[in-house]
């Protein structure tokens, strides 16, 4: 069992009152951590750090030398893969390869590529007339928000929080970043990459804890906080923005998401089989891209709905590091009784179980973890509760549509925007279908394809913002117009 402290001004310290609490792992309940829960005072060092280190020597840094030492994060990750792997699969419960192939080297490439792009994207320039007819100069600078608060969630705890820190330290911020209490470990294991390859201290701080009365409201609170980047639930959303309205800090928020797969009778089917899949069950459904409305075709409904469920009922559960397992438990047995909840009431209002729909069966020394059964329903209303509630968990349910327009209305009937993946050989109907849909990214005959250049972010209650490449530069630095006249 470990001790994971906060990161306060490059040093692991635990919090000041002593308080902590346990991380459990989620594939059988073992204590794996116990984790100092951070306080008023605890929030309040961080952010003081995180203000002295824009006044020190990280605010003298050129832009050069900040692009060579988020090189040297990124390539100290690289290094410390293993690490990496060990720590978020010991926190998620995820399988291995989700860690090795995606989740990790994204955390490597957050930080190269906003290096890259604070580096090669130029800054804007008019050239105004004025009457004199000797005219004016305008042109853009871009100087760093301050201190940044970063609160994350747990399903893709590398990858989402490095998402925000990267750029955020690309454009010269200083950071305090709260990761999800279910997900302390590569957080922290950050903090010791950041002192390796001599990111001054202060620049990157952790203070660990929980939402409201903990550490998540304390730093959103904090009035020295200049702006807050969060991922997490909607409603979450809410109360930090309540937050940030004291002091009129900026916010980027990335929210929840009641995702829609629509799926063509010309489509590539085995291909769309697969997306589906993956979409649907990737990470044991805890992705906020994720699909959990599906909607196929009627000539093809019923083959399709066979295939997946096949596909489904070949998972194996188990442990994260087990090469014949590839299925993995919700993040908590707080989010299991969440999900079962919504099993639950799926069968209430008269959904058929494809397959699924409870707890597996599960050898005896995992019996404390907190599974659940990949399920597929089809046969409810498309206002049934478990059509509109984003429920998080390894589920989907499968309608079947006759007409294009038909299924664009349901696609977009939720009060979420976040993503769709359409499949289809249709070229026309691919590009039609994509610009009618009220969400921020739709992957035609892909999922969770990122180039991390692209736009990134929800509509409606997904989220307020975008970023991703040049969007990122827009929230993580304020521009100032300078006017010279000739
Ligand atoms: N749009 C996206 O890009 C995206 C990506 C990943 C996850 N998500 C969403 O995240 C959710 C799952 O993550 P989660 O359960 O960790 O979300 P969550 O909102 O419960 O928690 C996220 C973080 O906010 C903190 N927090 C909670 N209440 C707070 C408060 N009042 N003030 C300040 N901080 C507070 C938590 O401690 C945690 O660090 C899902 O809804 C999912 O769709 C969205
Ligand atoms: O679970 C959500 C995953 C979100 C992914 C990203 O934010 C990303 O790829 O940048």
């Amino acid at each position: 069992m470990q001790h994971i402290n906060h990161f306060i001004n490059g040093e692991f310290v635990s919090a000041v009152d002593g308080k902590s609490f346990e991380k459990r792992s989620p594939v059988d309940r073992r204590l794996i951590a116990q984790v100092s829960e951070g306080g008023k005072v605890d929030v309040d060092r961080a952010v003081h750090a995180a203000r002295a280190a824009l006044n020190g020597e990280w605010g003298a840094f050129t832009m050069e030398q900040r692009v060579e030492i988020l090189y040297g994060v990124a390539d100290e990750i690289t290094r410390r893969f293993d690490d990496f792997v060990e720590a978020e699969m010991a926190d998620t419960g995820q399988p291995k390869s989700i860690m090795t192939h995606a989740f990790i080297p994204r955390g490597a490439a957050n930080f190269k590529i906003f290096a890259d792009v604070i580096k090669n994207v130029p800054n804007e320039s008019f050239q105004t007339t004025t009457p004199d007819g000797l005219g004016a100069l305008n042109y853009a600078i871009r100087v760093p928000k301050g201190v940044v608060g970063v609160v994350s969630p747990w399903n893709a705890p590398f990858l989402l929080m490095t998402w925000k820190v990267g750029p955020a330290l690309a454009c010269g911020n200083t950071v305090v970043v709260k990761p999800s209490e279910e997900t302390p470990l590569t957080t922290t294991l950050l903090g010791e990459v950041m002192n390796k390859v001599g990111v001054p201290k202060g620049v990157f701080n952790v203070v660990h804890g929980f939402g409201p009365d903990s550490a998540g409201e304390y730093l959103t609170h904090h009035p020295k906080v200049d702006a807050i980047t969060f991922t997490g639930e909607t409603t979450t959303g809410a109360a930090i923005m309540k937050a940030a309205s004291e002091g009129m800090r900026d916010v980027s928020f990335e929210l929840g998401g009641k995702n829609a797969g629509i799926v063509f009778a010309d489509s590539d089917f085995d291909k769309a089989v697969d997306g589906i899949y993956k979409s649907s069950f990737l990470n044991s459904g805890q992705v906020c891209l994720g699909t959990e409305r599906v909607y196929v075709e009627r000539p093809i409904f019923d083959k399709f709905v066979e295939a997946l469920k096949k596909k489904v009922e070949k998972v194996r559960h188990g442990r994260p590091d087990d090469e014949n397992c590839n299925f993995g438990p919700m993040i908590s047995h707080e989010h299991q009784a969440k999900v079962l909840s919504y099993y639950a009431k799926a069968v209430e209002e008269g959904a058929t179980v494809v397959t699924g729909g409870g707890v597996p069966s599960i050898p005896e020394e995992l019996k404390e973890g907190a599974w659940v059964e990949p399920t597929i329903w089809t046969g409810l209303a498309e206002d049934a509760t478990v059509m509109k509630e984003e429920i998080f968990g390894p589920c989907c349910h499968i309608a079947p549509f006759d007409d294009e327009q038909q299924v664009i209305n349901w696609a977009n009937d939720t009060e979420y925007g976040l993503s769709t993946t359409v499949w289809t050989r249709d070229l026309s109907r691919a590009h039609r279908v994509a610009a009618k849909i009220n969400v921020g990214i739709t992957w035609i005959n892909s999922w969770f394809l990122r180039d991390l250049r692209t736009a990134f972010g929800g509509s409606k209650q997904s989220g307020i913002g975008r970023e991703g490449g040049v969007h990122s530069l827009e929230f993580y630095t304020e521009t100032r117009n300078v006017c010279v006249k000739l």
